[in-house]
């Protein structure tokens, strides 16, 4: 719960500690300032031309808010929930893999930081650090999901759902829309693939079916290891009946991330999943994408409030969320603004990334008229075309 203007003046207060700029635009350049190249490309590029990169903030910009006076905004109440549990704002950190290319603690640290102010973290498969180790960096009850990348080889995929099951994981998501790497221009340029020198498949070094699978075990043949890896990491051949296969295999709820289109958000309710994702990876999979901020209001249509929809993709401030969550996202994920956090100052750069949004999506939540999440909705909201 906010308290009227106590949450800015502890904001300004703060700021006397700051390690990372306040703006996301500012946020982005002291990272690209810190980091080598091909480690700061393969954050903050996308795929192709970037136009999808672009329309996802263009997007947000044809949507403004038309805040409403008079309504008592003293208290205000940021929390949502999820699966039975109640998470204090509705934000969550979206799975990114490979966080070791910009901090040597990568997603221990982010995990770390987001869970300690109650923001769930979403592991990657392609995290450097195994799915244990992140479990073991946050508090037992603190929120966290599993993101899935379905191997081709499906008994590794199946093996990694029941260890996050076991890890105390609270949901799956399934990451449907990288089967394979997409058409990255910095990073062909860059030939830049951390995965090759070993970074991001600490899943699979860690992973009985994967290690069994080869001829020696990483620690003595890591070559062999990431050529396996290579050859199972995607799965391209899936088709929707084989969500039955994972279900088979966890009792965690699952959630498809990377639904754009209004009829495959039929067809997930359809397989009967727990949630959905709209997402376009952050413009990083199919460049001329639909913006996921677009996509967003057929998918509620079609849904119809029979399962949570939550979105990422171009989330930068706390208007972007305020707009998401009128036109009917439960909560959202962020991804490269709490990567620059963590490139520049580890689990204190994540903490105050995450504490800023939360901060601005409070104020600008009062601002307009709002006391509480559950009073968003489009109502709040003109299309302005430009
Ligand atoms: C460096 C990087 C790595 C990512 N890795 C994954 C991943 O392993 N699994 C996944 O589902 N999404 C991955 N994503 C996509 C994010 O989960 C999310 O959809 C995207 O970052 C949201 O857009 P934003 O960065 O504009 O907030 C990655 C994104 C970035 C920037
Ligand atoms: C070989 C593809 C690995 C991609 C894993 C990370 C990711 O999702 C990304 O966007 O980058």
């Amino acid at each position: 719960m906010s308290y009227g203007n106590q949450v800015q003046f502890k904001v300004y207060k703060e700021q006397e500690k700051a390690v990372v700029p306040v703006s996301y635009e500012e946020l982005e350049q002291a990272a690209k300032e810190k980091l080598d190249e091909s480690p700061y490309y393969y954050v903050a590029a996308s795929a192709g031309g970037e136009e999808t990169a672009r329309a996802n903030r263009e997007g947000f910009h044809s949507w403004k808010i038309v805040p409403r006076m008079l309504c008592d905004t003293r208290k205000r109440d940021l929390s949502v929930e999820l699966f039975g549990k109640t998470i204090p704002y509705p934000i969550l950190c979206a799975p990114v893999g490979v966080q070791s290319i910009v901090h040597p603690e990568g997603e221990i640290a982010s995990a770390r930081a987001a869970t300690s102010m109650g923001v769930p973290f979403i592991s990657s498969t392609a995290s450097t650090h195994s799915l244990e180790k992140v479990a073991a960096a946050t508090a037992d009850e603190s929120v966290k999901w599993f993101q899935l990348y379905w191997s081709s080889d499906r008994e590794i995929a199946a093996s990694m759902v029941q260890r996050a099951e076991k890890a105390g994981y609270d949901a799956i998501v399934i990451t449907l829309d990288t089967p394979m790497m997409a058409w990255r221009e910095k990073d062909i340029e860059n030939a830049y693939l951390p995965f090759l020198m070993g970074q991001g498949i600490g899943n699979y070094l860690e992973d009985p079916v994967f290690c069994s699978r080869l001829e020696k075990p990483p620690h003595e043949d890591l070559v062999g290891a990431v050529t396996y890896w290579s050859q199972v990491f995607g799965n391209p051949s899936l088709t929707w009946d084989d969500l039955q296969f994972i279900k088979m295999h966890t009792s965690l709820p699952i959630l498809l991330k990377g639904i754009l289109h209004p009829d495959d958000a039929k067809l997930a309710l359809e397989h009967g999943v727990d949630g959905i994702i709209v997402s376009n990876h952050g413009g990083r999979q199919v460049d001329g994408a639909i913006a996921a901020i677009d996509a967003l209001p057929e998918i509620i249509d079609v849904v119809n409030g029979e399962i949570p929809v939550l979105m990422d993709s171009g989330i930068r401030r706390g208007a972007d969320i305020v707009k998401a969550l009128a036109l009917g996202a439960k909560a959202v994920l962020v991804g490269r603004p709490y990567i620059y956090g963590l490139a520049l100052a580890g689990d204190a750069g994540v903490n105050q990334v995450l504490r800023n949004l939360i901060a601005d999506l409070d104020l600008t939540m009062a601002l307009a008229g709002k006391k509480s999440i559950r009073e968003l909705d489009k109502s709040l909201l003109k299309r302005v075309e430009r």
